[in-house]
């Protein structure tokens, strides 16, 4: 009976509820045809031209062995500004000087991001280091210490006696090798030099130990942080595929991350039992000392131990292959050419002549040295792009729409290679450099881009200068440089490898003559 009653009222609500229904669906199909007529008809979002891609790569595939490579020739076809979708990561490549001076200038403020990778969160402490880091107050705190505290004019040069000991051990194992008549492998000069003035200056010896082990080899180390930073995870592009971990990639840096730890965990305890007395010797005069001496509030430590590991290995990785691959390029191009080789032996003579060594305070007076220099990083960059950026909000570049949380890469490689502003920009010519404003270490034209621009410019550009200069500088005094018995100008491979830096494929080798009297080679 009860149902009967109800009957009635059930049937209106289905009614009524009914309406409801069919006046929301009218709703959603008017909204949707308004969309897709906006779509059709209204103001269309212009993003920047680029290759089709694949369903769910993308345009991964098309980046090859040397993606720096496959962007310059992407450049060619689509202009300064390509779009490419990275599996499900939209990402901008632009490689010239307006774009990148509105990229890192005029809209640095919308650009200055960085994007989340597993290599931060696996091996830079969970973004805790500020190279890798999110703009944002951790970055801006961690940046102020390291521009405040570690890389003031004042510290550097308190720190200049390291940096003259490691180049005189450096120049004492190549004499010991020409002295034998061997052939001197100039990576493992520049890469060892690097390392040992690093090593003293961030940890106050050339290589460290947990007790009872042997000493970690921090080259091996940092050879391997760049190779995970440089490689294009899986992970990172197609996040569903990640946890297979095809690549091997993620097993490599949890190993690497934990080889790290063991080593800096060793480092900041020695510290810490220096510093209180508990182990004889006394406070060493280095960076992580200055980090553990930072004031916290209220007692406590300032910095987590795990920010000063990150910031140990974001100084460590900024600094030595940067300036490592540099050098290897530069001594490349000078043994090719016995003219530039003669000019710059000149000039190192003229103003230290050949009765002392090439001290810090001499580089400036080596102009001619400056310019091999920038034409090194014009030709050859150390890294053939910035570090990635990604971008905070909507914005525009040259009339494309970039969304926010767009990568955005900096085609350094393709800068320094372009017709359009170089005449001859496959030759190395030093000369190109000779009327210009040598000691700005930014091209105000934005033609070179080393060291970036901006709030993520390098911190560390003037330490980088000074490390390349003064190493060729000894080597270039103290010794002539020759190719090995059948190698030419012409036969030397001078292609290069991919990776975060981008070192010459194939090893550098060369005889070392020495020139100066024999008491100046005594280590
Ligand atoms: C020849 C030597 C060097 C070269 C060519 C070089 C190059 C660069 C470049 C291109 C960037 C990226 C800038 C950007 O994102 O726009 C960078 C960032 C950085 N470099 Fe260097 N660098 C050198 C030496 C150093 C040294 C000596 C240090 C430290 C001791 C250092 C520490 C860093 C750090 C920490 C960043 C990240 C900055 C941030 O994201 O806020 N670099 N460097």
């Amino acid at each position: 009976m009860d149902m009967l009653r109800l009957l009635p009222r059930v049937v209106t609500e289905w009614i009524h509820g009914g309406q409801i229904l069919v006046t929301a669906c009218s709703v959603m199909v008017a909204l949707l045809s308004f969309t897709m007529v906006l779509a059709r008809f209204g103001p269309r979002l212009k993003f920047p031209p680029g290759p089709k891609g694949l369903p769910i790569v993308g345009n991964l595939l098309q980046m090859g062995a040397r993606p720096h490579r496959a962007m310059t020739a992407m450049h060619k076809k689509y202009g300064h500004i390509v779009y490419l979708r990275l599996g499900c990561v939209p990402t901008v490549v632009v490689d010239s000087p307006a774009l990148i001076a509105e990229v890192t200038k005029e809209q640095d403020s919308v650009f200055s991001s960085r994007p989340h990778m597993t290599f931060t969160d696996i091996v830079a402490y969970d973004a805790h280091d500020f190279a890798m880091a999110p703009y944002g107050p951790h970055w801006r705190h961690v940046r102020r210490i390291c521009v405040n505290e570690l890389l003031t004019p004042k510290r550097l040069a308190s720190t200049a006696r390291e940096r003259t000991e490691e180049s005189a051990c450096m120049i004492g194992a190549v004499s010991e090798a020409a002295q034998k008549g061997e052939v001197v492998d100039m990576r493992d000069v520049f890469a060892g030099v690097s390392m040992t003035v690093m090593c003293r200056m961030l940890l106050g010896r050339r290589e460290f130990a947990a007790t009872g082990q042997k000493p970690k080899d921090f080259k091996h180390l940092i050879h391997e942080l760049f190779r995970l930073m440089g490689a294009l995870n899986l992970r990172d592009f197609v996040p569903c595929l990640g946890w297979l971990d095809l690549q091997g990639f993620e097993r490599d840096m949890y190993k690497l991350r934990n080889e790290i730890d063991e080593v800096l965990d060793a480092v900041i305890q020695e510290h810490r039992d220096l510093a209180s007395g508990k182990r004889p010797g006394g406070k060493p005069n280095d960076f992580v000392s200055v980090l553990l001496d930072l004031p916290g509030e209220n007692g406590a430590l300032h910095l987590k131990d795990d920010t000063m590991k990150a910031i140990i290995i974001d100084m460590m990785a900024g600094a030595t292959d940067t300036s490592a691959v540099t050098n290897e390029w530069a001594m490349a191009e000078i043994i090719r050419s016995p003219r530039i080789q003669r000019k710059l032996q000149e000039e190192i003579d003229n103003v230290v002549g050949r009765d002392r060594n090439v001290t810090e305070a001499d580089v400036s007076e080596f102009p001619y040295l400056m310019c091999v220099v920038k034409e090194t990083f014009r030709l050859h960059p150390a890294g053939p792009f910035a570090i990635p950026r990604e971008t905070m909000a909507d914005t525009t570049l040259n009339g494309y729409h970039i969304p926010k949380g767009t990568r955005v890469l900096i085609n350094i490689f393709s800068l320094g290679r372009s017709a359009e502003t170089w005449t001859e920009p496959l030759k190395f010519q030093p000369e190109r450099w000779e009327n210009e404003n040598l000691s700005a270490i930014h091209d105000p034209g934005f033609r070179i881009l080393p060291f970036g621009y901006g709030r993520r410019q390098c911190p560390g550009y003037n330490l980088g200068t000074t490390m390349v200069l003064l190493t060729l500088a000894r080597l270039l005094h103290a010794f002539e440089w020759r190719f090995p018995s059948g190698v030419t100008a012409d036969s030397l491979d001078m292609e290069e490898l991919y990776g975060c830096t981008s070192p010459l494929r194939t090893r550098l080798r060369a005889i070392a003559i020495p020139r100066l009297a024999p008491h100046l080679y005594a280590q």
